[in-house]
């Protein structure tokens, strides 16, 4: 459990993904809410509670986060005259929370500690005593100058951000080596004495202001470094807070066994203001009549947009929340071949494409990189790859700590590797497709933008086009001094704090048929706007990019080494 306690967010209209633009930022939500907190207090004791929370999740699989949730929902809220399958939030709606309990309730006593920053701004200069008459208006005080003082804060450490120069890789080192730092290693939060200091000698400086935001939130060094090289200072915070707050509850109503209608109807038949969870599952859920899925996962699918009667490969599938709505789609029509290199987890997955009546389904269990040995001609593919998981870290906060520049250069490798295997299953001869999906629920861009680039110059015959999701932000062209194909803007990201939904992203390519173009043709290829421009022809080897990735192999053999015990040898000028 993070800083706060897990709340609920409140419901979009998911049965138009569109709507979940809200256009306010958790923050602002929170402001109308009158809840709006500056981060202030001391890092919770957070991650041993999400620890266990995220291994449940790990049992149940990625699409089955959800299943121990206990949530409610008031049915009738859910539902519109749509047959449509359907996204219905299930938050919010219980009455027995509604707002005027919450101010009926017993007044709470609050307490500060003597050094504690909310308590110096409760006993402001008045200190007039608070009585039920001026209560309200004291709090919107402190509200408004807690909001104040995080809009301050946010702005000295974007300040500080941007003087920061591009060297961050090696102030991270020296940190490593020094005290601070360490892989895994968290900051820790200035005592009250260090506090005391510190104001006396004018506050913190704003580089240790900056460091110590992500350690308030529990995430390492290396993941928050990360994380500040991808979003300005004041969003980077707005996204560790987004991360504190669990995402709506979001169920798909599965169009092979039921209507949306009627599935509203049956739920609300059974009289009952709450859906419980798969774990004391409604018969309508062991029926098959609907899958709970995160809002985000539906984006990949609506992309790849398959289409009855087609060959489909899902590259990596388990627990089968993205094939059995491709089923869905196609009708239970043609074929979708449900493949998962994790055996174990294949049984999840057989379990939903049974349970939800999928015919048209075969699962597999072939690592991806096997294909298209294995199988091609796919009229579409979906490659949901593994990855780091960054994107939902309100689901498993145990990402916060647990990832290491080892990790990410090895996922970004597997990345690289399963996407080209992927766009070379797929015909480029199909009459109705030819379209390849590939999605992370990450936010990085080595995982992400550079395995879209990777794949976009190791194979000339791909291209991107849009996702047709009407939102989401445009993938990123330039990243720490390296420049992505133009195309590239093309790929749609999604963030908790923006969407509210899990930090997900999106490609689509087309895959054309490989041509032998001469020098001449190449150059006049690539001009054209839309053409990948791509560096070298197609290759077997799916391996790093050498030149770019070195660096980062070199590092991570140094931190493998540091991480036994030893002293990693000298940098060389590759790695430097
Ligand atoms: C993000 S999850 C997929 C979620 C799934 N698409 C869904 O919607 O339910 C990534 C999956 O990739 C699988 N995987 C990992 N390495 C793989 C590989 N080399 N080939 C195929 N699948 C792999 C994992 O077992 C995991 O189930």
């Amino acid at each position: 459990m993070g800083r706060r306690a897990k709340k609920q967010q409140g419901a979009p209209d998911l049965s138009d993904l569109e709507s979940l633009i809200t256009g306010k930022s958790l923050r602002k939500r929170k402001q109308m809410v009158g809840t709006c907190q500056r981060p202030s207090k001391k890092p919770k004791d957070s991650l041993k509670r999400s620890t266990s929370k995220s291994n449940k999740n790990k049992e149940n699989g990625w699409e089955d986060v959800e299943d121990g949730v206990d949530f409610q929902m008031e049915t009738e809220n859910l539902f519109d005259d749509s047959d449509e399958g359907f996204v219905g939030d299930l938050n919010d709606l219980d009455d027995e929370f509604d707002d005027d309990v919450i101010l009926r309730g017993p007044v709470q006593e609050l307490q500060f500690s003597d050094d504690d920053e909310e308590g110096a701004l409760h006993s402001d200069d008045s200190d007039e005593e608070i009585t039920m008459a001026n209560m309200e208006a004291k709090s919107r005080a402190l509200d408004e100058e807690a909001l104040r003082e995080a809009e301050l804060d946010a702005e000295e450490l974007r300040r500080a951000a941007l003087e920061a120069d591009d060297d961050d890789f090696d102030d991270m080192d020296e940190d490593e080596e020094g005290e601070e730092g360490g892989e895994g290693e968290a900051f820790h939060l200035p005592t009250a004495e260090e506090r005391e200091k510190e104001k006396a000698a004018g506050g913190p400086d704003l580089h240790t202001l900056q460091r110590r935001m992500p350690s308030y939130y529990g995430y390492n060094y290396y993941l928050a470094e990360k994380l500040f090289l991808l979003f300005p200072v004041a969003e980077a915070i707005e996204f560790f807070e987004a991360n504190e707050v669990s995402r709506p509850v979001t169920i798909r109503t599965n169009t092979l066994r039921t209507r949306r209608r009627d599935l509203a109807q049956a739920l609300i038949n059974r009289g009952s203001s709450k859906v419980p969870s798969p774990s004391c599952a409604t018969p309508e859920y062991l029926a098959g009549h609907y899958m709970l899925q995160a809002a985000s996962s539906f984006l990949p699918v609506i992309a790849l947009s398959p289409q009855p009667n087609e060959r489909v490969l899902d590259m990596a599938s388990a627990p089968g929340g993205k094939t059995t709505h491709m089923a869905a789609l196609m009708q239970n029509t043609g074929v979708i071949f449900a493949n998962d290199a994790n055996k174990a987890r294949t049984k999840s997955l057989t379990a939903n494409v049974h349970r939800l009546g999928c015919k048209n389904v075969v699962v597999c269990s072939y690592d991806g990189r096997e294909f298209p040995k294995v199988m091609g001609g796919f009229d579409r593919i979906l490659l949901d790859a593994p990855c780091s998981g960054t994107g939902v870290i309100s689901k498993d906060s145990s990402v916060k700590v647990n990832k290491s520049d080892r990790d990410f250069i090895l996922l970004s490798h597997l990345q690289k590797q399963l996407i080209l295997c992927a766009i070379d299953s797929v015909s480029p001869d199909s009459k109705t497709g030819g379209y390849f999906v590939y999605s992370t629920c990450s936010v990085t861009v080595e995982e992400n933008e550079a395995v879209v680039d990777y794949a976009l110059k190791k194979r000339p015959n791909v291209r991107l086009v849009d996702t047709g999701l009407s939102f989401g932000r445009e993938g990123f062209t330039q990243y720490r001094g390296k420049t992505f194909h133009p195309s590239v803007k093309l790929t749609r990201r999604f963030y908790p704090h923006v969407h509210n939904m899990d930090g997900f992203y999106v490609a689509k390519f087309k895959v054309e048929k490989r041509q032998k173009l001469s020098n001449a043709d190449k150059e006049e290829e690539t001009s054209k706007p839309g053409i990948v421009k791509t560096g070298d022809d197609h290759t077997e080897d799916a391996g790093f990019d050498s030149e770019e990735d070195e660096k980062y192999i070199q590092e991570g053999k140094r931190k493998a080494i540091k991480a036994k015990g030893l002293k990693p040898p000298p940098r060389t000028s590759k790695s430097a």
